[in-house]
């Protein structure tokens, strides 16, 4: 399962990590922006065709230097994970809302703002949209220490449809059996829960310690993971 996960090693302190988000969350914000505007615009053709050239400028532009594949998951020699590429969350991610998320007293909260991007029903939230933020909640609702668990089943309910806009997501856990965690997730609108899930997690038996991630990362050991890339 672990063979070919990318872990690799940022040797950075918080202060470099605050830096670099100062650059790129603008950056990610903007395209956010972007795609909300190509979505929404109301502009003529020329103006439309104008608006490619100008961006497939840019985009030649990043393409520079660019990694191989995805972004990975970075760590500190502290374990600080950096999951910039988060299809959710992700810092450097435009496709992700983003979500943020924080656990108090053993729940999961996280509050988003769903816009144009995000649709499926005509002013509504698709489903697969409402699953993946559901997907990443009972993620890190399971996750301990920094260590993730893999999402095994994924039950959603969709109780009522979802509007565009502010939602809130909470999860907690439920109950633990082996290396399995349980996890129910619940997507609100203002007027309470409008989609529900119950998720059975599972730290796959295969899957690298803490202990060796960070021998890992700092060139000691390779032990299920991939060699890091500094
Ligand atoms: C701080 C970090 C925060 C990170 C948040 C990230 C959030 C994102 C979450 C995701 O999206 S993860 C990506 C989507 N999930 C996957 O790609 C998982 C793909 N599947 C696997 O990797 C493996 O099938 C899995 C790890 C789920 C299970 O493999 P194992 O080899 O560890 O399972 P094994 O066969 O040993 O079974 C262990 C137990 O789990 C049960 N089980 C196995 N697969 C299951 C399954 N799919 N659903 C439910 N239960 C399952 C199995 O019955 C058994 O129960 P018992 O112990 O009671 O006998």
């Amino acid at each position: 399962m672990s063979a070919d996960m990318d872990f690799r090693l940022e040797d950075i302190d918080d202060a470099e990590i605050a830096r670099r988000l100062s650059i790129v969350e603008p950056l990610t914000d903007s395209v956010r922006d972007l795609v909300d505007a190509v979505i929404r615009t109301e502009v003529d053709d020329a103006e439309l065709i104008a608006a490619r050239t100008a961006i497939e400028a840019i985009v030649t532009r990043l393409r520079a230097r660019q990694k191989d594949k995805g972004y990975g998951v970075a760590f500190t020699r502290d374990f600080t994970g950096m999951p910039w590429g988060n299809a959710a969350t992700g810092a450097r991610n435009a496709v992700a809302p983003p979500l943020r998320l924080s656990k108090v007293d053993g729940v999961t909260r996280g509050d988003v703002v769903l816009g144009a991007a995000y649709e499926g029903p005509g002013g509504h939230v698709h489903g697969g949209i409402a699953a993946l933020l559901l997907d990443q909640l009972v993620g890190e609702t399971a996750a301990a220490d920094n260590m993730p668990s893999f999402t095994g089943t994924l039950t959603v309910r969709y109780l009522r449809p979802t509007p565009l806009g502010p939602v809130t997501l909470t999860g907690r856990v439920t109950g633990t059996e082996g290396r399995k965690t349980f996890v129910h997730g619940e997507l609100s609108d203002a007027d309470g829960v409008t989609v529900e899930a119950d998720a059975v997690m599972i730290r796959p038996k295969s899957f690298p310690s803490r202990d060796q991630i960070s021998a890992a990362i700092t060139g000691h050991d390779t032990p299920t993971a991939d060699k890091p890339t500094p």
